[in-house]
């Protein structure tokens, strides 16, 4: 088996794939591939290609709907980076509230001073800043990181506020109670000194759904005169034209972003941080050794755990002679048939789990034969069946 890196990917977890794994350079030959920020929806994918991980949390670089199309499970590593981009989270709620950077800077341009002891306890004051404890922070989105963050900025004695309409009951029962649940975005744009945005980047009409753009000219308005927002998410959270109106007015004060671009690099009070949220030594080695154990287990065994188009699906280590992996789609009648060109050759299944995610589902069969090949491309003719597999 083949896999391929389209980014750089920590040796701890790289070091895991037995010899039955090989490194390629050449992405069109891999069965499977990890990558990272690497922006994939222009790229032609290949026949062979069954799995991509992506070693770390968003997954927008990637086409979902075109890799579950093509039978291709997209996995990503869900809170393998949070601790990571969470301190980053502080240190820009701390960059944002004292001019730490201006200050250094000025160090820089006095430094060869003989005098320039004296010269920061004179020039200091043009650098002084605010606190964070006491003041109200709004964190929209509590996943992995949103939680860390909140709970952190608790214990830093910050006022949180916390905004989640879709929150997993894990991260509900990680959630420090001190923190304020408010029910809609509103409150938080209406109440806080501070708001840090921390959902996946999605584009839809529904707005309570949509996160694309949802800091923009009509929500700035609701905000507090001179808010701090940080976005340690994705760039395209927030509208960049009216965020440089805000900017110039003061109304908002700060802008810290982790995905500074051609716009926003250059305006002024931005505080621009070049997507260092999951760039330490910690997180690079948890996402790394998280998406090699998911695509060795997928490979070997067929499981599937933590994709983002394809169902969930534990079938457990193979007992049985041989297993065949389905990727289809999920309408009527499809069982039926796989049951039947079993039959039809009058072989045994003796174990069977079928999942399905949406338009998408995924069959596991267990069965009393080692040479399943004819029956396999049986199986490929299907209507309805996007991928076959004999993993075993
Ligand atoms: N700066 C960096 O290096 C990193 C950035 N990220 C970004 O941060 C995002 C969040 O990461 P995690 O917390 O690990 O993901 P996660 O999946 O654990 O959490 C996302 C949370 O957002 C919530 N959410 C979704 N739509 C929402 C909406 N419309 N309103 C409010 N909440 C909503 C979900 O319910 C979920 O609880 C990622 O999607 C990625 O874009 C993630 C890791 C590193
Ligand atoms: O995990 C994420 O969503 C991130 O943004 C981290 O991106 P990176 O792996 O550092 O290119």
């Amino acid at each position: 088996m083949k896999y391929n890196c389209l980014n750089p990917i920590a040796g701890v977890g790289l070091n895991l794939f037995t010899e039955q794994y090989n490194k390629t350079e050449d992405f069109n030959e891999a069965d499977i591939v990890l990558v990272r920020s690497a922006a994939m929806h222009d790229m032609e994918l290949p026949d062979n290609l069954k799995a991509i991980a992506r070693a770390g949390a968003g997954v927008n670089n990637i086409p979902l709907e075109k890799c579950a199309e093509k039978g291709i499970v997209v996995f990503n590593t869900p809170g393998a980076n949070a601790n990571g981009v969470k301190e980053l989270v502080i240190a820009g709620l701390l960059l944002a509230s004292r001019d730490i950077v201006g200050g250094i800077n000025w160090v820089q341009t006095v430094k060869d001073d003989p005098t320039v002891a004296k010269l920061v306890e004179k020039g200091k004051s043009k650098f002084a800043g605010k606190e964070i404890q006491g003041k109200k922070l709004g964190v929209i989105g509590l996943g992995a990181i949103g939680v860390l963050v909140a709970n952190a900025a608790n214990r830093l004695g910050m006022t949180v506020y916390g905004y989640d309409p879709f929150i997993s009951v894990d991260n509900a029962w990680n959630l420090s109670r001190d923190v304020v649940h408010v029910k809609t975005r509103e409150e938080i744009y209406a109440e806080c000194d501070y708001i840090t945005v921390h959902t996946p980047l999605i584009e839809d009409t529904d707005p309570s759904v949509n996160t694309k753009e949802m800091i923009n000219e009509e929500t700035i308005k609701q905000m507090k005169d001179g808010v701090i927002i940080l976005n340690f998410a994705r760039d395209l959270l927030v509208n960049d034209n009216d965020i440089e109106v805000a900017l110039k007015s003061g109304k908002v004060a700060k802008y810290v972003t982790d995905f500074p671009n051609a716009k926003t690099a250059n305006m002024e009070n931005v505080i621009a941080i070049p997507h260092l949220g999951a760039s330490t030594e910690e997180s690079e080695d948890n996402c790394a050794v998280m998406a090699v154990k998911q695509l060795m287990d997928y490979m070997e065994n067929g499981n599937i755990k933590n994709s983002v188009n394809y169902p969930n699906c534990d079938a457990g280590v193979c007992r049985a002679a041989g297993r065949i992996a389905i990727h289809h789609k999920n309408i009527p009648n499809m069982l039926s048939q796989f049951t039947s060109a079993f039959s039809a050759v009058n072989v045994n299944i003796s174990d069977m789990v079928n999942k399905s995610r949406g338009d998408y589902a995924y069959t596991v069969l267990d069965v009393d034969s080692s040479n399943n090949s004819d029956v396999a491309a049986k199986l490929s003719a299907i209507q309805g069946v996007l991928k076959v597999r004999v993993v075993k």
